[in-house]
């Protein structure tokens, strides 16, 4: 499939779409991330998504998803508010599985999309895609995206996406009308307006569990706190994304250098967020790859 250029995205490009806060801030300027994730079999994807989203610098972190995974989501994280309020963007569906939606969870779920606020769509929440209005990032990896294109009648096994993500990348923004980040050793990033942006992973030991949602955490962070720019710029929620998968990929290559280029798990790389972002604030040029 012919999809037009694709550029890879630095460092450079990454700080322009990071801000600290400043002496005018409080935590709702600074941008409130409704998160909507997890399910009594995967409460680990909530914590993790969350956790990603606070080590990104959001204002403030608020979980509505089931009951059953806030407990775990609150221990884990205590600065997170556990009740429905102010948001100004969403992150939807890690954790989620789409055959087992109770009505209370449908309900939610169609509520934050209706509220036409910016919002990443991920795992169980894929299946949403269309129903949005607002500025809004699907995060699938291969099996998922064939899987969603599959069920919207376009035929593409894995194995097809696989060989050719860039083409079902781009294929899947146009169809589908949505920002796409699809996941991989290179994550390709593209929107229906032909932007066309590639993250090559500095370390294959993200290929591990509960990577994706960490990242799911990094993007819902970045378009909470981008929430003004998005209001009147919809195509900068391609930019964070792509800004969000850099950040995760060099997150994962510090935290596998504190461990001598070893393994990684999913916390490990939203705890190495911080000084990621530190240091693309401060403009340092990204350390050299071995
Ligand atoms: N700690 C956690 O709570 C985690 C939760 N996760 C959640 O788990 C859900 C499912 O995510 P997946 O990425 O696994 O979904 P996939 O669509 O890749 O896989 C769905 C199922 O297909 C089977 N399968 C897929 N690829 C296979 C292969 N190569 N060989 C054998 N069996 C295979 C597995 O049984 C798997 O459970 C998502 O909602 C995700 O967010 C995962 O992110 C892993 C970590
Ligand atoms: N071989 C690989 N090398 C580097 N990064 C990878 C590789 N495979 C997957 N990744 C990255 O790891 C993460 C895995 O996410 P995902 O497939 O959603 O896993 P999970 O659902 O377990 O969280 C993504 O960010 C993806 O880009």
């Amino acid at each position: 499939m012919a999809t037009g250029t694709w550029r890879e995205w630095t460092a450079d490009d990454a700080s322009e779409w990071l801000s600290a806060p400043s002496a005018d801030d409080d935590k709702y300027r600074r941008g409130v991330l409704g998160v909507i994730t997890g399910s009594p079999d995967f409460p680990g994807a909530a914590v993790l998504g969350v956790e990603a989203a606070h080590r990104t610098g959001v204002g403030m972190v608020r979980f509505t998803g089931p009951r059953a995974v806030r407990q775990a989501v609150l221990a884990a994280r205590p600065e997170t508010v556990g009740v429905p309020g102010r948001v100004q963007a969403w992150l939807l569906g890690s954790g989620m599985d789409t055959d087992h939606r109770s009505f209370l969870l449908a309900g939610d779920l169609q509520h934050a999309l209706a509220s036409g606020e910016p919002t990443v769509l991920d795992a169980g929440g894929l299946d949403l895609v269309g129903s949005h209005t607002a500025p809004t990032v699907i995060t699938p990896h291969a099996r998922e995206l064939a899987r969603l294109l599959n069920d919207r009648d376009i035929d593409a096994t894995v194995e097809e996406v696989e060989a050719d993500p860039a083409g079902w990348a781009a294929r899947a923004a146009e169809e589908l009308r949505v920002a796409v980040l699809l996941k991989g050793a290179v994550t390709h990033v593209c929107d229906p307006d032909g932007t066309r942006l590639t993250v090559t992973a500095s370390t294959h030991w993200l290929a591990s569990a509960g990577t994706g949602d960490v990242l799911g955490g990094i993007v819902g962070a970045l378009a909470a706190t981008h929430h003004e720019r998005l209001a009147t710029h919809a195509t900068a929620i391609t930019y964070l994304a792509a800004t969000a998968a850099f950040v995760h990929s060099e997150a994962a290559r510090r935290a596998s250098e504190a461990w001598e280029g070893g393994p990684v798990t999913a916390m490990d790389v939203a705890h190495a967020i911080p000084p990621v972002i530190g240091r693309l604030l401060r403009g340092e040029a990204r350390s050299p790859r071995p």
